[in-house]
């Protein structure tokens, strides 16, 4: 069953049950492409802005006051995600999102008809474009809710699992803040370290990731809400810019702010390529600590073996009993996705022409799902992984004691050259330090004892 909807090009049948009108449909009609569906948030963010411009017009006197209500019931409906099911389009479409702000100014329409008593769809008493749309262009709200959609992903999502994960290795490196074991560089044997210590670096490396996303944040939350069509506010009366932030900050519990130039926030999105860049400055984080937890978790016995991850599940399909680190593959191939999004956000975002950026859909897309993949990977990796690794003291005190770079210590005693000696002997002939440094007669028994003392190599000061 269908009914007939209208718009500048004329009419167009949509089902009949559906809220959305002419325009939606002529977008599924046309664009066909893919299975990405605009995001839900980018939508609930566009019928806040929806609630908050009828707000605003209400008080300027450019709605009817029952209008204006019927227009911030329904956008409350969408808001509560009574009506997910009415948003079908895809991202590849228009580069500037009007389809999506058409199908989200159908649908609140649509609604309020039905909620005046009109029936379903239509355009009587609420109109699409002259009543929901007012005050607006796409090339306004769409920029907008992708930053409303940004900002509350980060700000609810993703910096408490930051935190969530950040508190985990936190708890795991003062566990073992005397944990001695084999430091390594160039992924070769190294001077000693403790578990602490190698731990707490992760939790130094998340710091610095959060503190960058923060950073970007102010920015994200100015809005180009009141530019309009290209920036210069035509059919937006005076004040509704700062009006329509400060009634989506009241709405939504952010700082947001008008956008100081409006033609920069249509035309570039350079916010939102920041928020990308320390997006990325955090999977590369997860990426590191990802491989180095799976490197000193290989083996179990043919590896490095020095911590062992929770066995979550059976590994193999084929090699019974076999475990794998499956938490650090899934952690690194989302760290993966995020470095290419970041890619693609940065070519979208450098396709500014003119007064307009036309590739809003496929940022915002990418965006959102970087900040899904690391919200949910950091959650997940500290719930099944971080919180149940145990250090295996054993084997890190047994790479240790055979370790050759212990004779580092040495240096300010017998010189670097001697006990480069040291060295080399012990491990061409498969001897200890000790044994190798008693032959060349270098330094006693005793001073072995004294000098060479992995406990004092941990920190600037330690002798050996
Ligand atoms: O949809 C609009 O409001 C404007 C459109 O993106 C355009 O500039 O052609």
């Amino acid at each position: 069953m269908s009914r007939i909807e209208t718009d500048s090009l004329g009419p167009v049948e949509v089902p009949e049950d559906a809220y959305w009108g002419a325009q939606t449909q002529r977008s599924l009609i046309n664009f066909a492409i893919g299975k990405e569906r605009m995001p839900l948030a980018v939508l609930h963010a566009l019928a806040l802005v929806k609630k908050a411009a009828a707000r605003v017009n209400d008080r300027n006197g450019d709605l009817p006051a029952d209008i204006a209500r019927l227009i911030e019931q329904a956008a409350d409906e969408v808001l509560a995600g009574d009506h997910d099911d009415q948003f079908p389009l895809v991202v590849w479409q228009t580069g500037s999102g009007t389809q999506s702000n058409m199908n989200v100014n159908e649908v609140i329409a649509g609604r309020a008809n039905e909620l005046a008593g009109k029936g379903r769809g239509g355009k009587l008493p609420v109109h699409p474009n002259d009543h929901v749309n007012r005050s607006q262009s796409s090339n306004d709200c769409f920029p907008t809710a992708m930053h409303i959609a940004a900002a509350q992903a980060v700000h609810d999502k993703l910096l408490p699992a930051i935190a969530e994960l950040s508190a985990g290795l936190a708890e795991l490196s003062a566990r073992h803040t005397h944990l001695v074991k084999t430091g390594r560089t160039h992924m070769m044997d190294a001077t000693p370290i403790t578990f602490g210590q190698e731990v707490s670096a992760f939790v130094a490396q998340l710091d610095y990731a959060q503190r960058a996303i923060r950073a970007t944040l102010p920015a994200v939350c100015e809005l180009a809400q009141g530019g309009t069509a290209v920036g210069t506010g035509l059919n937006a009366p005076h004040g509704f810019a700062e009006a329509i932030a400060a009634e989506l900050a009241a709405l939504s519990g952010l700082p947001f702010v008008t956008a100081p130039n409006k033609f920069a926030a249509l035309a570039g999105h350079e916010p939102l390529t920041s928020l990308a860049g320390a997006l990325k400055t955090l999977a590369v984080a997860l990426m590191k600590i990802a491989n180095d937890l799976r490197l000193l978790g290989s083996g179990p016995r043919a590896g490095l073996a020095e911590v062992r991850l929770p066995a979550n599940e059976p590994g193999s399909s084929i090699m019974p009993g076999k475990v794998n680190p499956t938490q650090c593959e899934a952690l690194s191939m989302l760290a993966c996705q995020v470095l290419g999004n970041d890619t693609a956000i940065g070519f979208a975002a450098s396709q500014g022409h003119l007064q307009l950026n036309v590739f809003k859909p496929v940022i915002i897309h990418n965006l959102l799902q970087s900040i899904e993949l690391l919200a949910d990977g950091c959650r997940n990796f500290q719930q099944h992984c971080v919180a149940g690794i145990e250090p295996d003291a054993g084997q890190m005190a047994a790479h240790l004691e055979r370790g050759l770079m212990l004779v580092t210590a040495l240096n300010p005693h017998i010189g670097y050259d001697k006990a480069a000696e040291i060295a080399k002997k012990a491990y061409s002939e498969g001897k200890t330090l000790r044994e190798a440094a008693l032959e060349l007669k270098y330094l006693t028994n005793e001073q072995f004892d004294q000098w060479v003392r992995p406990e004092n190599m941990l920190a600037p000061g330690g002798k050996g």
